[in-house]
Parts: C-alpha cells; structure tokens; sequence
C-alpha cells in the first residue's frame, strides 16, 4: 500500500517538479509508515528518483505513450495504482497532470484536491492544505474517498535529497483504444524557456514605454537563464506575444525568482505571482503597491538601473564561471 507518484520526464530526463513530488510522496509515506513508488512513463535514469526518496519505480514504456493523450496516460497512472494497492497519489500541477488528475479520479473513484501547498495536516482524516481563491487565502480540505489523489503546487514543498537508491520493474499497461485523439506533430513557437518551468523570470510592465525598450530585458532573461513575462496591458497593446501575461487572467508564475519591472502590483497581476518565492520590484514610484508584495525592491529609473543591473550580473558570472 505504497505512495504513488507520477513523475513526469522530458526526453528521459526527470523535471525538477517530478522531483519535487517525489520527495512530497516520501515525506507522506513517511507519515503512513510507508513506501513510495514512481510511475515513470517512458522515462529514463532512474537514479535521480531514487535520490529523492523513491524506493519502487515502474517503469511503463511504450509506443502508445509517445505523445501527451490525457486519457491514456491516466489510464496507466491507474492500472500502476491498482497493483500497487496505492491509497494516495501525487501528481505535480502541470498543465498536463492537471489534464490527467480527473480522468484518473474517475478511473479509480478518487478524491482530488488540487494546489496542495505542504504536507497533509494529518492522513487519518486525510486534511491537505490549499490555496485558494487565486492564492488570496489558504483552505483546508479532507478528502474522504477511499484513494486520494494530491496535485502539489509548484515550489510549495521544495526537494529533499536522499541517499537512498530505487528498485526499478517494468509494468506493463493495457490502454485499450486510444485512437480519439492523436497529436501529429508538435512545433516549439520559441526555443526560450517556458514560463511554467522557469526557476527564474523577468517581467516588466508599461513603466517601459513601449515595446522597442525589451532589448534589456530580453538581455537580462539571457544572462539569467530566464523566461521573459510581462502585465496585461503590455500584451494587450501588443508589445509583447500574449503568452508571456502573467496574473489572474494570465499565466500563473511560481518561481524562485521573479523580477518586476515597472509594473505597478494591481492585485490582478499580484494574484498570478505571488507562489513565487523571491519578488524583486524595480519602480521608480516609492508608492507603487508592488512594494509591499516585494522581498526586494529598487526605486529608480528602470532605463538607469536594468543596464546597470545587467553589466554587474554578466560581470559576476563571469567572475564564477
Ligand atoms: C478583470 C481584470 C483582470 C486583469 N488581469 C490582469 C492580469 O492577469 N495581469 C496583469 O498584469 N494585469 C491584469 N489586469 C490589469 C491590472 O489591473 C493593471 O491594470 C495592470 O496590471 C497594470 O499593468 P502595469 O503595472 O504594467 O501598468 P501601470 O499600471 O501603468 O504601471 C506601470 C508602472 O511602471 C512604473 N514606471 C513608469 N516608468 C518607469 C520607469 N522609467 N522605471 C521604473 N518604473 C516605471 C510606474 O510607476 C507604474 O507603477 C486585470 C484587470 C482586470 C479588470
């Protein structure tokens, strides 16, 4: 009756959110005297789970799993919880595991609670705590099904290495038709990093003036290694692709480090950032509410400070490179 996890892979190499929620799974199978499992669907190296506190991976490997199908891949994460006997199951709260988490709730008559931010508040009842209302406030909820399924926010538990190893089984699946939709291909509309796996993003709002001043920040998201984001207007106007809003309406940004730069925190925008761990505001307004929402702040000029900003920051990878 071990913990499962799904532990979600990127050409055979495990996100760092499949490892977050693999040292989730083990800090309540800790709770519950016992085991955790992963279910890696084709995945690959194993030694990364085991790392974090895995002691059982199934291994699904195949060809009907290539691409992302929502149903398929809960019809799997399924049959692995069925042999495993597993009670509880994690998932992380990516836009693909949240496609999977009600297909598998249905599959195996489950109760889901989603954004879980900690470990459960007790398992007997189980009682999860969440966000809720677009982060504004935390709710507690029990989940009274027999199998319960778990969605943990982004960030919210952090990783906790282990010296252990994994035992690793191959288990195969039986998906049935799985014919009623098919991807075809997938094109990458850009090579930068995606604002949903970004450790660090760069955002900026209409304190920049228009869309011909983003050279420093695109500069600063390079130095960093960094998605780009922007406010709502910013893409509203056009100066930047709409995929890059962040907030309610938006993109919802849970990052180690979120830089905002002139953009003035309305609580629209603060809503879909602030699971971020570090907010660092540049404003030239002391008044700006984004201040009161930041860890840091920088009241100036943002066409002053970001190029200066971005010479210190290129001058001290250098320095430790
Ligand atoms: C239903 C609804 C949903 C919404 N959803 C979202 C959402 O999802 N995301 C979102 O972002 N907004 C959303 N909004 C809009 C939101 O209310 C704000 O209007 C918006 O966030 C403001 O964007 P901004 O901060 O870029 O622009 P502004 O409010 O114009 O602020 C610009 C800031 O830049 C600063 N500034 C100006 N010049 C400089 C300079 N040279 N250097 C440094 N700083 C400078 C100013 O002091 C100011 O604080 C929503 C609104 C509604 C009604």
């Amino acid at each position: 009756m071990s913990v499962l996890v799904y532990t979600e892979s990127e050409n055979g190499t495990y996100k760092k959110t499949a490892l977050e929620v693999a040292s989730y799974a083990k800090g309540i199978a800790d709770m519950m005297g016992t085991t955790a499992t992963a279910v890696a669907i084709n995945g690959g190296d194993t030694i990364s789970l085991g790392a974090h506190g895995i002691d059982k991976v199934l291994n699904i490997t195949n060809d009907a799993l290539g691409d992302f199908n929502a149903s398929a891949f809960a019809k799997a994460i399924a049959q692995a919880a069925k042999a495993e006997g597993a009670k509880v199951i994690v998932l992380s709260q990516s836009a693909n595991a949240k496609y999977i988490a009600p297909l598998l709730a249905i599959e195996l008559e489950a109760g889901y609670a989603s954004n879980v931010v900690g470990l459960p508040e007790s398992t007997s009842p189980f009682v999860v705590k969440r966000t809720a209302f677009t982060n504004k406030a935390f709710s507690n909820t029990e989940i009274t099904t027999d199998v319960k399924i778990v969605g943990l926010g982004k960030n919210a538990f952090g990783l906790n290495e282990t010296s252990g190893a994994a035992a690793t089984e191959d288990f195969a699946v039986d998906l049935g038709d799985t014919s009623g939709v098919k991807v075809q291909s997938i094109d990458k509309a850009t090579d930068k990093v995606a604002i949903a796996d970004a450790e660090i993003v760069v955002s900026a709002g209409r304190g920049l003036k228009g869309p011909e001043n983003w050279e420093m920040i695109e500069e600063m998201a390079d130095i960093l290694g960094a998605a780009t984001a922007c406010s709502k207007p910013v893409s509203d106007l056009g100066w930047r692709p709409h995929g890059e809003h962040v907030g309610q309406t938006g993109k919802p940004v849970a990052a180690n480090l979120y830089i905002a730069i002139g953009i003035s925190g309305a609580i629209q925008h603060l809503a879909g950032i602030n699971s971020s761990k570090t907010k660092v505001v540049i404003n030239n307004d002391p008044e700006a509410p984004f201040f009161k929402a930041a860890d840091y702040g920088i009241v100036g000029d943002a066409f002053e400070i970001v190029p200066k900003l971005n010479e210190k920051l290129k001058a001290f990878k250098a320095a430790n490179s």
